[in-house]
């Protein structure tokens, strides 16, 4: 509840004083509400359905006083009138209300989202490790749908009770006995009602759970779809699905009977009260007429919102698992914000290296609970505007030190210094992220036209810019042929292009940010010989003016780094020149050269 709570507090700070308004205008609706059913009463006097005096009736009683006062005798044309313009009114106001209301939830949930993608956006990397993806995809669609649908039900079970408090008191005005008795009754159908909502809320931790796993499945398969095809494997993805759709329909059904269920008691108990109750009034209370008459018809309408406001309760509880995923979600994200303080990435400043990185005595493990250190004792320097090649079998720790050294993740002891600044100081941090250009293994595209893509980090560059920055990845060709050359659109994740062509257009993109450290992670992987050689020529010719970081199983792409480190196990085992390395015959590096057929010293 106190996760409901929390939101409740928010929208009243998002909503401020429109959702007081939005209350008092319930309010309002329900007095007219009940003012129109009070209007009946003269109305069927006027008629002759009651015979004789109507001051007999409560309220009904002070307000012919009141027009009498003003010598106004009510006719039928003038009690029609008011009927007409409060009826009228309150629909009118309702219509506002309405309006008001949706306005209000929608502006909250727009804040909450955008909070939410603040948040995920702005946490460090070492969270994204930790997490899947597909529970982001869950909480940013499912989640905070069924936050959305708690809330407007939050604010509907309050305009319910509001609306019931109003009734209570016009009816108990009337009659306080029959107003207790029924109040009794339903005092007691909400105690009975609390196994329904127990019952909710079990169910909606298992819709929280199932969807979750739905989330993450789709998301799995459909990254793996050509896996899945190549490897016929379409069965039992199949059989997967099915069976969780399966659970997931039994789910909602469980729920939609608990609700059957709980309708037909409310409904069949209405029905039983209200015999027993208009039975009491006649026949024990001896109520006049037109006093039962009126307290039938408050609570005719009454009664249905003690309905309405168990199967709210049911249908709230229901959502509570969602509000308690968004906000254990909010408090991780925040928890690993970075950035903290004033710096951000557009306002620190970029860093023109001049010395270099340096790795002192670094540990890093991905999981704290584990012995298993993926870097341990790591104590390397990167000069400045020099190329640096890091080498080693899979899961060495390359793609970890890089990570490390572009302020990615923090060591678990020792430093990472830039220009002798820790990179703990954040704005340091943030200058060295606006200077790195990046380039993974497999690169991300999004789907866009090439032009799009590249303009990405550099929204002010010309087109000549853009080509310059092709050329330097050898992608310029290619562009030119495809149809509509820059401005091709390249599908999702770039998957209309191979992923030579895709590498290089990222390439170019990371060069377009004219970057003064270029980090690439097997950036070159893919691509055939002629290529990687044009692109190895336009690297040598930014030694000098700019750091070069690369890490390549294809040690013919290193040939010309001015130095290289060797990992094995998480540890550097050899650093220096690239033919000093080749020469130590017992060494790694050498032994990793003779693996190469084709290579050569
Ligand atoms: N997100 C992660 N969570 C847990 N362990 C990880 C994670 N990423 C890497 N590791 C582990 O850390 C070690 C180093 O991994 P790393 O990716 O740095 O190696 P690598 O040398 O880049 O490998 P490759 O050449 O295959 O990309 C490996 O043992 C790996 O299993």
């Amino acid at each position: 509840m106190k996760d409901l709570f929390y939101y409740v507090r928010k929208l009243r700070q998002i909503a401020g004083g429109r959702l007081y308004l939005n209350m008092f205008l319930i309010l309002l609706i329900s007095l007219l509400e009940g003012i129109g059913l009070y209007l009946i009463i003269p109305l069927l006097g006027l008629v002759g359905v009651f015979q004789g005096d109507m001051g007999g009736v409560p309220l009904v009683s002070h307000l012919l006083e009141l027009l009498r006062s003003w010598s106004w005798e009510p006719s039928l044309t003038s009690v029609l009138i008011l009927f007409v313009i409060i009826v009228g009114g309150q629909a009118l106001l309702t219509r506002s209300q309405s309006i008001l209301n949706a306005a209000i939830l929608q502006k909250f949930i727009r804040t909450l989202r955008m909070e939410t993608y603040e948040g995920l956006l702005h946490a460090k990397w070492a969270f994204f490790l930790r997490k899947r993806k597909s529970d982001f995809h869950h909480v940013m669609s499912n989640e905070l749908g069924r936050v959305n649908q708690g809330t407007f039900l939050f604010l509907q079970m309050i305009s319910s009770l509001l609306f019931t408090l109003v009734q209570i008191v016009l009816a108990f005005w009337l009659s306080p006995v029959l107003t207790l008795t029924v109040l009794i009754s339903g005092g007691l159908l909400a105690l009975f009602g609390r196994r329904f909502i127990r019952k909710s809320k079990s169910i909606g931790e298992q819709t929280s759970e199932l969807s979750k796993r739905y989330f993450a499945g789709i998301t799995d398969h459909f990254s793996g779809i050509k896996d899945i095809k190549s490897n016929r494997l379409e069965q039992s993805h199949l059989s997967w699905f099915s069976r969780l759709s399966g659970q997931m329909e039994e789910n909602f059904i469980r729920f939609g009977r608990i609700n059957a269920l709980s309708q037909l008691i409310y409904r069949l108990s209405s029905v039983v009260l209200i015999a027993g109750f208009v039975f009491l009034a006649l026949e024990v209370l001896r109520t006049p007429a037109e006093s039962l008459l009126v307290v039938v018809l408050i609570f005719t309408r009454l009664w249905p919102r003690f309905i309405s406001i168990q199967t709210s309760s049911e249908q709230l509880v229901s959502n509570l698992p969602a509000f308690r995923t968004m906000r254990q979600l909010q408090q991780e994200y925040e928890a690993e914000r970075e950035m903290t303080g004033a710096v951000s990435a557009a306002v620190a400043p970029r860093l023109h290296m001049q010395e270099g990185i340096e790795c002192r005595d670094v540990d890093y493990r991905y999981d704290p609970s584990s012995a298993e250190y993926a870097l341990s004792g790591i104590r390397v320097f990167i000069p400045a505007n020099r190329m640096t090649a890091i080498v080693g079998k899979s899961g060495a720790g390359k793609s970890t030190l890089i990570d490390l050294v572009m302020g990615m993740i923090q060591p678990e002891r020792g430093e990472v210094l830039v220009d002798g600044r820790s990179l703990k100081d954040q704005t340091q941090l943030m200058a060295l992220r606006n200077a790195v250009g990046y380039v993974a293994q497999d690169p991300f595209l999004f789907n866009e036209s090439i032009r799009d893509n590249l303009k990405l980090v550099a929204p002010e560059a010309t087109d000549e810019e853009l080509w310059a920055a092709l050329e330097f990845s050898s992608s310029d060709d290619f562009v030119r042929r495809l149809p509509q050359g820059l401005d091709t659109v390249i599908g999702d994740r770039g998957i209309r292009l191979s992923g030579g062509e895709r590498q290089r257009i990222v390439l170019a993109r990371a060069i377009l940010k004219r970057p003064s450290i270029l980090v690439l992670d097997e950036a070159t992987s893919a691509l055939d010989s002629d290529n990687e050689r044009r692109i190895q020529e336009a690297l040598d010719k930014l030694k000098g003016s700019m750091t070069v970081i690369v890490i390549a199983h294809r040690l013919s792409t290193i040939r010309h780094a001015d130095q290289v480190i060797v990992l094995e196990q998480g540890q550097v085992v050899q650093q220096g020149g690239y033919q000093q390395l080749a020469q130590e015959s017992k060494g790694t590096f050498r032994q990793l050269l003779n693996y190469q057929t084709g290579s050569s010293l």
